[in-house]
C-alpha cells in the first residue's frame, strides 16, 4: 500500500507555498508521495487569466523538483474536470495506493459548490491545511455542518490509512501567506517566461510520470 496525497489545484502558477504545505503534509501524514493534480480548468474559475496547462504543469514540475512531490496533468489524461470523477478513476486505476485529498482551508469554504462534495468525502479521507485569512473550523464554513461529525483528532493524523471515510483532519503548519493571486498581480504574464521550456505534451509526460514500476520520471 502506497500512501499517496492528492493536492488538486489550478497552480496558476505553482509557488513556494504549495511546496511548503506539501512537504509538511508528507511529513505530518507519513506519505510516500504527494501528487499535484494540475487542473485542466477549475469548473468554478473563469478561463480568462488562466495560463495554458502546459505552462502551469512545467512551472509545477520545476517547483516540485528534488522532492516526493509529483506534478501531474493526470486529469487531462483521464478526461476529468470534476474532482469526484477524478478520485473515482484514480481509486480504480491504482488499487495498491491509499489516497488522501488535501486542500487549503479556502477550498473547504467553497466545497459545497463542488459537484457531489459529500460523495468526494465518502471516497477518501480529507486533510484541510490552515491558511491565513481562513478559519476552516468555524460555523461560518457551511460544509462543516455535515463534515463536523467526521472530524478526527489531529494527533491521530498518522493513522489516516486506517480511517473509513468520511474522515476529516485539520493540519496546521507555520502560516504561509503566499498565493498565486499575488504572483499574478505582480506578473500577469508569468507564463511567457517559460515559453520554449514547457513540455510539448503534458498528458504523455504525466502518464510516464506516474508509472507504478519505474516511479515518476
Ligand atoms: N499558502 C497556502 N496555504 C495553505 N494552502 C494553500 C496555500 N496556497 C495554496 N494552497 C492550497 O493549494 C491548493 C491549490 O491552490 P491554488 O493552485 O488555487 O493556489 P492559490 O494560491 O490558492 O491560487 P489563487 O490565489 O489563484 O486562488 C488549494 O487547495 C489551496 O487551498
Ligand atoms: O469538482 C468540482 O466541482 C470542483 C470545483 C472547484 C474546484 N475543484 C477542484 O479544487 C481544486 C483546487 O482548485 P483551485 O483552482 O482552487 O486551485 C482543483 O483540483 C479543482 O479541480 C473542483
Amino acid at each position: 500500500m502506497i500512501a499517496t496525497g492528492l493536492l488538486g489545484g489550478s497552480f496558476n502558477p505553482a509557488h513556494r507555498g504549495h511546496r511548503a504545505i506539501s512537504l509538511n503534509a508528507i511529513d505530518a501524514l507519513g506519505l510516500d508521495e504527494l501528487w499535484w493534480l494540475v487542473s485542466p480548468g477549475n469548473p468554478l474559475k473563469p478561463a480568462k487569466g488562466m495560463a495554458p496547462l502546459s505552462a502551469r504543469l512545467a512551472a509545477a514540475q520545476r517547483m516540485a523538483r528534488r522532492s516526493p512531490i509529483r506534478a501531474t496533468a493526470i486529469e487531462a489524461e483521464l478526461g476529468t474536470r470534476y474532482t469526484v470523477d477524478t478520485l473515482k478513476k484514480l481509486i480504480r486505476r491504482y488499487p495498491n495506493r491509499r489516497f488522501i485529498w488535501i486542500m487549503g482551508a479556502d477550498n473547504l469554504a467553497q466545497l459545497p459548490r463542488w459537484r457531489d462534495w459529500r460523495g468526494i468525502a465518502r471516497l477518501m479521507p480529507i486533510a484541510v491545511v490552515a491558511r491565513p485569512g481562513y478559519n476552516g473550523r468555524t460555523h461560518a464554513v457551511q460544509a462543516m455542518g455535515w463534515l463536523r461529525r467526521f472530524v478526527r483528532p489531529t494527533g491521530q493524523k498518522l493513522h489516516w490509512t486506517d480511517w473509513r471515510p468520511p474522515a476529516l483532519v485539520f493540519l496546521r503548519f507555520s502560516p504561509d501567506v503566499r498565493s498565486a493571486t499575488a504572483i499574478r498581480q505582480a506578473d500577469p504574464r508569468w507564463f511567457e517566461r517559460l515559453e520554449g521550456r514547457a513540455p510539448r505534451d503534458p498528458i504523455t509526460r504525466s502518464r510516464r510520470g506516474i508509472s507504478e514500476r519505474k516511479g515518476p520520471a
